[in-house]
């Protein structure tokens, strides 16, 4: 489970961020954040991951309170997280596999765990023939799927995008937001940030919407007014 409690965020320059965000996130749901540019999204997503600290509030992520956490237990936490970047963030010089085999080792898999476990997930993003290649020699939708599939290795409890379909085309989009709602039926809590007010419209799932750093619609649908933000 996921919950902010009177979340505010102020960035170096003085910015405000976040100004005052309480919003919880049960385990198994969909959740996408939407808001205009600046809103904010951006910034929760980056207290999610322990990018940044809240200037006040408390936040839970899957049993840990980020607010006072110890250094210890951070990698720890981050490991109950699945995090998607939109610039993808892989390892050009790796295969597929070994983009994936990569952060497996890194918390300390089995080879056995890391040969059972890569040909799931490669499937699951149906990618099973590409983990040879190089990310260099794959479409930008299939090393997207290659960012969920690094991002779900670890069988994190919970996946976060942020723009996951920033560089698709519409058809991608839509194949890209319907593997993250599967592996959402598949038991993981997913939380996406996007701008495709289309795609939001088409899933009907819990939409946040934010403006100015605080929660102005939290609905299935999202629709404030008629209208959907984002
Ligand atoms: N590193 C930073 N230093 C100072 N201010 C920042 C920083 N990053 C973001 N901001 C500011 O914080 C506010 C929220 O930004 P954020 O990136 O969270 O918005 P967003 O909703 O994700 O926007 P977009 O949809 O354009 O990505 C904005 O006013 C932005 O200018």
């Amino acid at each position: 489970m996921i919950r902010l409690k009177d979340v505010e965020m102020e960035y170096d320059n003085g910015t405000r961020a976040i100004q005052g965000i309480s919003l919880t996130i049960e385990d198994g749901e969909f959740v996408f954040l939407v808001g205009p540019s600046g809103s904010g999204k951006s910034t929760i997503i980056k207290l999610l991951t322990s990018e940044v600290e809240p200037s006040a509030g408390r936040i839970m992520i899957n049993g840990f309170s980020v607010s006072n956490i110890s250094g210890r237990q951070i990698p720890l936490m981050r490991r109950t997280l699945g995090v998607i970047f939109q610039d993808f963030r892989l390892i050009e010089k790796k295969t597929v596999y070994e983009n994936l085999e990569f952060v497996m080792r890194a918390v300390g898999a089995s080879p056995k765990e890391i040969k059972k476990r890569i040909p799931y997930v490669l499937n699951l993003v149906g990618l099973e023939q590409k983990s040879k290649s190089h990310p260099t020699e794959l479409s930008g939708g299939e090393q997207q799927r290659v960012a969920i599939a690094r991002a779900l290795v670890n069988n994190p409890n919970t996946i976060i995008a942020d723009e996951p379909t920033g560089n698709l085309d519409p058809e991608r989009s839509l194949e890209l937001m319907s593997l993250l709602v599967k592996i959402n039926q598949l038991g993981t809590t997913v939380v996406v940030v996007t701008h495709e007010k289309d795609l939001v419209d088409r899933f009907g799932k819990r939409v946040v919407t934010i403006e100015a750093g605080r929660v102005v619609n939290d609905s299935i649908g999202g629709y404030v007014g008629g209208r959907i933000h984002g």
